[in-house]
């Protein structure tokens, strides 16, 4: 398989905190790739960058063999390069399919201009089927401010999806979502990306979705990747066990992986 993102030498400086450290991966096509890591850890600050919502302060990103550095979400996504939040960014007074309909004509940059409906048949149709794959397909008129969470966060990642992208990065796709409907939320969302053969980067606290879903964990701490192995190696990284994981939170399967630093 051929890389699609390779990043070099990233870092990223706040004032006297250091949110990226020296950060180097290079994915391949089609990988699974989660982001684990504590609070403060740098994941989202990944993330941003990766996907030209912040400058770093020095390194370079490139996909497809090109540098992205310096360019703005919209180009990225042109680019096929898209993303989810941690909070859905959904029009809280438009239906599901009114929101993907838009994202839809964002995309295709027809724009939502006064002089055409964004609401054309064959579009319309499109945003049904997505949504129907995204399990979504009863809630198309409703407003989206009456969703649950969950239904909330499939939208999110399906008006990312819109745009047919080669790689999409998910930021939390599970948090603010009960324990009992994260798996299945997970299983949804992973099952509609296999079957695009979208590359995938998600950040994600549950191990259990991680080791079910990742072939492949960036552990990150401080900042830095202190691990880039399979889940088993990486769960049993001394300082993920400790301050990721959680000593004890690791089944015994698990703890049999080796240990491997990045
Ligand atoms: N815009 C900003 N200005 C100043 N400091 C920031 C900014 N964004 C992030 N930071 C700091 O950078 C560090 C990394 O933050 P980041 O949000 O990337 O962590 P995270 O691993 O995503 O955490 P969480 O799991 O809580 O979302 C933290 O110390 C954070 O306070």
């Amino acid at each position: 398989m051929s890389t699609i993102l390779n990043v070099m030498n990233l870092e990223k400086r706040f004032g006297s905190v250091s949110a990226a450290k020296n950060i180097n991966v290079s994915v391949a096509e089609r990988e699974i790739v989660a982001i684990i890591g504590t609070n403060g850890a740098g994941k989202t600050t990944f993330v941003n960058m990766v996907t030209g919502w912040l400058a770093p302060t020095s390194g370079d990103i490139r996909f497809l063999g090109t540098s992205i550095v310096g360019r703005r979400p919209r180009e990225m996504t042109q680019l096929g390069l898209c993303r989810s939040f941690q909070v859905p960014q959904v029009f809280g007074s438009r239906s599901a399919l009114e929101n993907l309909v838009m994202a839809a004509a964002v995309a295709e940059r027809s724009g939502l201009s006064l002089f055409s409906d964004p609401f054309t048949e064959e579009r319309v149709t499109r945003c049904e089927m997505l949504l129907r794959d995204f399990r979504i397909g009863d809630y198309l008129h409703r407003k989206t401010a009456q969703l649950p969470q969950g239904i909330r966060k499939l939208l999110d990642i399906a008006m990312a999806m819109i745009a047919m992208p080669k790689m999409l990065l998910l930021d939390e796709p599970t948090s603010g979502v009960s324990i009992d409907e994260k798996l299945e939320l997970m299983d949804i969302v992973m099952g509609a990306l296999k079957a695009r053969e979208v590359t995938v980067m998600f950040i994600e606290h549950d191990m259990e979705i991680v080791e079910k879903h990742a072939a492949r964990v960036l552990a990150f701490f401080e900042g830095g990747i202190i691990s880039d192995a399979s889940p088993q190696q990486c769960f049993a990284h001394p300082t993920v066990q400790t301050h990721i994981v959680g000593e004890g939170k690791v089944s015994a399967r698990l703890k049999k992986g080796g240990v491997q630093d990045a």
